[in-house]
């Protein structure tokens, strides 16, 4: 839809190569952290990225760059959380001295991948674009690390406060960091827009990522280790942690984003509502 095959010259059998290979490294077994998580956090930003008010905002090689690092955010992922690796010294933790542990290693696999035969899709991009898609699809995979989202959503409240102050309905970002911010905020609500997707989708999702949790705290009580928030399936309680998840950290951030593509977000804003609302009814 976006003519990138012609744009950056890729190469459809090397586009299709390097993505299996990218897809095979999703853990099939993870219910959760697999690749269908993955296509549903692209295709999200894919939407995203055609609301009105971001149009001529982002350059082709930053629309690439956004498409790409959600294919690839979770790559290799291991189904359980970085708290997870660090309190078992597990060798990604010690790799990455327990610094986002799992982005880092996302970010690594999905690069080294791009060395193997036949699987260069950036091979035709100049040095410089080369450079910088490599950048911008780090610092988008290092945002998703659940303990950057304070900080996240915070910036993206100040520049909703002083784009709206500037009262441009067209967002003029001025420099790599602020419009690095956006993409970053965009890739984060993708991310986290299983609650703001139709009731039918979202409670699939729900389903999926509890039976992770509870694997890994099934790992933790075996290992007697303290078993993780939400990990514990004898006494999660499962609607409640929803929406607390929603009011204390997906809402707040879709609410800023809806007011920064007002109003072109306010349907998913909507329906984050009215499922948050179901889960408090079963709660
Ligand atoms: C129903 C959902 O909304 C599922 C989203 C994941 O459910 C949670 N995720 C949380 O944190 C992460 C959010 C994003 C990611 C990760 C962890 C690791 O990889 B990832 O990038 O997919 C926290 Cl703190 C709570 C829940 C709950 N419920
Ligand atoms: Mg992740
Ligand atoms: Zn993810």
């Amino acid at each position: 839809k976006r003519d990138f095959l012609s744009k950056f010259r890729l190469h459809p059998s090397t586009l299709v190569n390097y993505f299996t290979g990218i897809e095979e490294h999703y853990k099939k077994d993870n219910p959760y952290h697999n690749a269908v998580h993955a296509a549903d956090v692209t295709q999200s930003t894919h939407v995203l990225l055609n609301a009105a008010s971001l149009v001529n905002v982002f350059s082709d090689l930053e629309i690439l760059a956004s498409i790409f690092a959600c294919a690839i955010h979770d790559v290799n992922h291991p189904g359980v959380t970085n708290q997870f690796l660090i309190n078992t010294e597990n060798e990604l933790a010690i790799m990455y001295n327990d610094m986002s542990v799992l982005e880092n290693h996302h970010c690594a696999v999905a690069f080294k991948l791009l060395q193997e035969p036949n699987c260069n899709i950036l091979k035709h991009l100049d040095d410089s674009q080369r450079k910088q898609l490599r950048k911008m699809v780090i610092d988008m995979v290092l945002a998703t690390d659940m303990s950057k989202h304070m900080s996240l959503l915070a910036d993206l409240k100040t520049m909703v406060e002083t784009k709206k102050v500037a009262g441009g309905c067209l967002l003029k970002l001025d420099n790599y960091s602020e419009k690095m911010q956006i993409m970053q905020n965009m890739v984060h609500c993708a991310d986290l827009s299983n609650p703001a997707k139709p009731l039918p989708l979202s409670t699939q999702w729900v389903t999926r990522v509890m039976e992770e949790f509870f694997n890994q705290g099934d790992r933790e009580k075996a290992l007697g280790l303290p078993v993780s928030p939400m990990c514990c399936r004898e006494t999660a309680n499962i609607e409640k942690s929803q929406v607390s998840f929603i009011d204390f950290i997906v809402h707040p951030l879709w609410e800023a984003w809806t007011e920064l593509v007002h109003p072109d977000a306010e349907h998913i804003l909507s329906t984050l509502e009215q499922n948050r609302d179901h889960y408090s009814e079963l709660s």
